[in-house]
């Protein structure tokens, strides 16, 4: 069973102007609505591929129930832990000569809503797959993740990660199954700017050093690079295509790539392909990918 976390989910608010101007009244000429945080998109986009989920994390008050709502409606499994206090965000995604991205800040966790999360994860086991994604709220701690990470270990679940800088690094110890960066947040932990697929090898091969079995750098229209612990190492441009919403084009990639890996009794070169290909599918559409999409990008590259 595949499942995913989202300890922060959002209604995503999305929006188009023909200029932003800050200090003045905007008026939006295009708007959407859609269940967001990282967690569940992957789980969204599974469902679409043909993969069942569960989708676990913290809602609250009218937007969580919302965001529930919307998830169940695109088929997804939900069994997430309804938290007391404030309500879950929303993230505004502003498309205009730039994109802006706002987002809430989500509600207070407390350390009975993390029990009853545990609780749940507590139940996975060997063949499992759990993802992990997405930011944590600022006034729960830091290594949530590793915690997370290390209340599973030796259970025999594959675990993927997508989060940024400590989250992301605190983890590897734990020898998560997959990561994924992009290639801004990699060389952030670094220090450096990465720009290039050739650039990004060596930093990705560092992160395996730390414990990552698998390294997936997400690069938005420059493809992706990817690292496996057989010592592969495999870079692809992006699909040609017109971006018309490129919100959740990572998670899409996350999905994609378990899908293919599942799909392919494991094959690393599949997965990868599956994930560049999915990754552009909704970058190319207003929602998140569909397996037609996918099916057609992978036909093209
Ligand atoms: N402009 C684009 N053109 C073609 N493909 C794209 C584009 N943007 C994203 N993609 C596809 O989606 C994948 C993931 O994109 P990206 O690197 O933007 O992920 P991300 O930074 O994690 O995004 P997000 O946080 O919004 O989910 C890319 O590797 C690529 O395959
Ligand atoms: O604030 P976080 O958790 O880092 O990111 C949240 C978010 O920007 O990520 C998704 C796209 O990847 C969106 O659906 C959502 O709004």
């Amino acid at each position: 069973m595949i499942y995913t976390v989202t300890f922060n989910p959002s209604l995503d608010y999305i929006v188009r102007l023909d200029s932003l101007k800050l200090g003045a009244v905007n008026r939006v000429n295009y708007e959407n609505v859609l269940p967001g945080g990282k967690g569940i998109n992957v789980s969204i986009v599974l469902n679409n591929l043909g993969h069942k989920s569960t989708a676990l994390g913290f809602v609250a008050d009218f937007t969580g129930r919302e965001i529930v709502e919307r998830t169940v409606g695109y088929g997804v499994d939900c069994d997430f832990v309804t938290v007391a206090e404030g309500m879950s965000r929303i993230n505004m995604k502003l498309k205009a000569e730039d994109e802006t991205e706002i987002n809430g800040m989500g509600p207070k966790i407390t350390p009975d809503d993390i029990d009853a999360l545990y609780q749940k994860l507590d139940k996975l086991g060997k063949g499992d797959i759990l993802v992990i994604a997405g930011s944590v709220p600022s006034m729960l701690p830091g290594d949530m993740y590793q915690r997370i990470m290390g209340r599973l270990e030796g259970r025999g679940v594959d675990i993927a990660v997508d989060a940024e800088r400590d989250l992301l690094v605190n983890v590897l110890q734990y020898h998560p199954f997959v990561i994924k960066p992009n290639n801004h947040e990699l060389g952030a932990i670094f220090g450096v700017e990465l720009n290039k697929r050739e650039e990004v090898v060596p930093y990705a091969k560092k992160l395996q050093e730390k414990g990552a079995r698998n390294v997936l750098v997400s690069m938005a229209g420059e493809g992706a690079v990817f690292v496996s612990e057989t010592g592969e190492v495999v870079m692809s441009e992006a699909p040609k295509g017109t971006v018309v919403n490129s919100v959740g084009a990572g998670d899409s990639m996350v999905a994609g790539f378990i899908a293919g890996y599942l799909e392919s009794d494991g094959n690393y070169a599949t997965a990868f392909k599956m994930g560049v290909c999915t990754g552009s599918a909704s970058a190319f559409s207003p929602d998140l990918a569909t397996r037609p999409e996918v099916e057609n990008l992978l036909a093209s590259l």
